[in-house]
């Protein structure tokens, strides 16, 4: 936990102060130091954050065996060689790896070889452009005094307040992805990505999985087909998923005995482990919003730029989940190239091009916003689903494709494939406003999508981007094929 890196200048004054160094802080540094800006990074806990060490990077490590093993099972020749279950211990040793065992001193050093001066402690905003550090030994004041004080303090689970919650010690994506004993029954409260991801990996691991969604499907956010595979694939693999349905009480009488659950519906469930995925609040409570006006606790709104509104003088930024614009790690880090070189460009007397899809403008926050669900079969999305592009009052066209019969990449790809890909077309322009690919091997598809719809490529041109046979990106050319074939009719 030591720091490294430059040695602070006497007068603790520097062009930008970044709170958080998770992805999101790391490269709003990257970006200003490539600007040539001097840059204070304030870490209290771990240098990368949530995302390294508790969710991105040891979820993906624990889930990827679970599915490799799933998918050649699924194959002809290959499931013969699949004789016992997934070694969990083997698992956790891959997850332990991936997260340097929760060491963060690769990650301190990378800052460092970068110029960034690493102050650890909790960062709270004091005033305009300063930042007071609680040290383990003393708090030191930071001053930005000519530019930006970046918030990059990101988010933690919520946990709902209901009775017996506290006594039940329930799970958080922390634990979740920590932990290296596996429960007998594992009850999962939320249907989004985490609890989805999570049943996923936590019943490969040989945890008899229940997942409680308060929705008629799964994945509620994305096309209803998603939710629809996904989560009949989830019972096939064993997870008792329960829809329509929320919890309302919890107990554990004993400490070392099980949980009961209370549903809504007036059933019980009673699990070793009880993980709750219900969302995100932000970390903002306790980095002195009030000390300028703002709401402690509350998400910072930001422009396009992510600077954040109603602060006079423009010099606070907010980029990551902290801003609630999008709650990922890629599109954070896409944020965070858009605050570092506006910092940098105003510092330089440049002006900002925050035009839509102008380089300090986060357009793709709103108008391509790409996703991956690590799910079995996964789940990949960019841009509008439908139902948003309706929403949006956007006059559409919508094209479907059954990938498991349509698609012979797919099919060789997979014994008996199960897959849907969607493609929402804008009825005035024929521009691709969103997809949503469905099914196993679709996670690397999805970037194509999203050069299509960033690049608002028009569906005339597609037809000159070849996907080369037999591959499951040959979707792409049964999707215009379907959509001439409507055209005609
Ligand atoms: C289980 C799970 C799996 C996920 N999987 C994916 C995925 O596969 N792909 C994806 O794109 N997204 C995924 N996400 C979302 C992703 O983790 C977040 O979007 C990402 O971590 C946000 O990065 P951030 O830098 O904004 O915040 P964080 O990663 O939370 O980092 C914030 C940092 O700020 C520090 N901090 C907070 N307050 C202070 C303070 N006052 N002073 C000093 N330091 C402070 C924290 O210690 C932390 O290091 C997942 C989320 C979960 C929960
Ligand atoms: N692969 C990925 O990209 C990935 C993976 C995991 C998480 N994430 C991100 O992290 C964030 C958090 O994910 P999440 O799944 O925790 O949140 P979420 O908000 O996406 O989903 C939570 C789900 O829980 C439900 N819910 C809320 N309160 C409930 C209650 N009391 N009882 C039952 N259900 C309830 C919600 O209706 C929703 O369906 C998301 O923004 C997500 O995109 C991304």
């Amino acid at each position: 936990m030591k720091n490294v890196g430059p040695e602070a200048p006497a007068d603790a004054t520097y062009d930008v102060i970044v709170i958080g160094a998770g992805p999101i802080g790391q490269n709003v540094a990257a970006r200003a130091r490539a600007g040539g800006l001097s840059v204070a990074v304030v870490e209290r806990e771990l240098v990368g954050g949530e995302c390294s060490y508790w969710a991105c990077v040891p979820s993906k490590a624990m889930l990827r065996p679970v599915v490799a093993v799933a998918e050649a099972r699924r194959l002809d020749g290959a499931r013969e060689a699949v004789s016992g279950s997934v070694d969990a211990p083997g698992v956790f040793r891959r997850r332990d790896r991936y997260v340097s065992d929760w060491d963060d001193s690769g990650q301190a050093q990378a800052l460092g070889d970068m110029g960034a001066h690493l102050v650890r402690g909790h960062g709270r905003v004091d005033g305009p452009r300063r930042v007071s550090v609680a040290t383990p030994d003393e708090t030191i004041v930071l001053l930005a005094a000519v530019h930006a004080v970046v918030v990059c303090t990101g988010s933690r689970a919520a946990v709902p307040d209901m009775p017996g919650i506290a006594e039940a010690r329930v799970w958080t994506n922390r634990t979740a992805t920590d932990t290296s004993s596996v429960p007998a029954r594992l009850a999962i409260i939320g249907g989004g990505p985490v609890g989805v991801e999570m049943a996923t990996a936590w019943q490969g691991l040989g945890s008899a999985v229940t997942l409680i969604a308060r929705e008629a499907r799964v994945l509620p956010q994305f096309e209803e087909f998603a939710g629809d595979l996904v989560g009949a694939s989830l019972k096939d693999a064993g997870v008792d998923v329960r829809h329509n349905t929320t919890v309302t009480s919890m107990r554990r009488p004993s400490p070392s005995g099980p949980v009961t659950l209370l549903l809504d519906d007036h059933t019980e469930v009673e699990a070793d482990e009880v993980l709750v995925a219900v969302g995100r609040v932000p970390l903002t409570g306790d980095i002195g919003l009030n000390t300028i006006g703002l709401t402690p606790g509350s998400w910072l709104d930001v422009d396009d730029t992510c600077r954040v509104r109603g602060v006079e003088g423009g010099w606070l930024y907010a980029a990551g989940d902290v801003n609630h614009r999008a709650l990922l790690t890629h599109q954070g880090k896409y944020q965070a190239r858009i605050v570092g070189n506006a910092i940098a460009a105003q510092a330089a007397g440049r002006a900002l091009d925050t035009s839509l899809w102008g380089r300090h403008a986060a357009s793709a926050d709103i108008h391509a916003l790409p996703q991956v669900v690590f799910s079995d079969p996964e789940v990949a999305t960019v841009g509008l689903s439908a139902e948003q592009a309706r929403r949006d009052g956007r006059k559409i066209r919508v094209v479907d494709v059954d990938m498991s019969s349509a698609v012979m990449g797919a099919r060789l790809y997979a014994d008996d494939y199960q897959g849907q890909a969607r493609m929402v077309l804008d009825s005035a322009t024929d521009r691709v406003l969103g997809m949503t690919f469905v099914g196993s091997g679709v996670t690397e598809l999805l970037h194509s999508a999203t050069v299509a719809v960033a690049g608002q490529v028009p569906v005339s041109r597609l037809w000159h981007a070849v996907p080369p046979f037999p591959t499951i990106s040959e979707v792409w050319l049964r999707l215009l094929e379907t959509l001439q074939a409507g055209e005609q009719e």
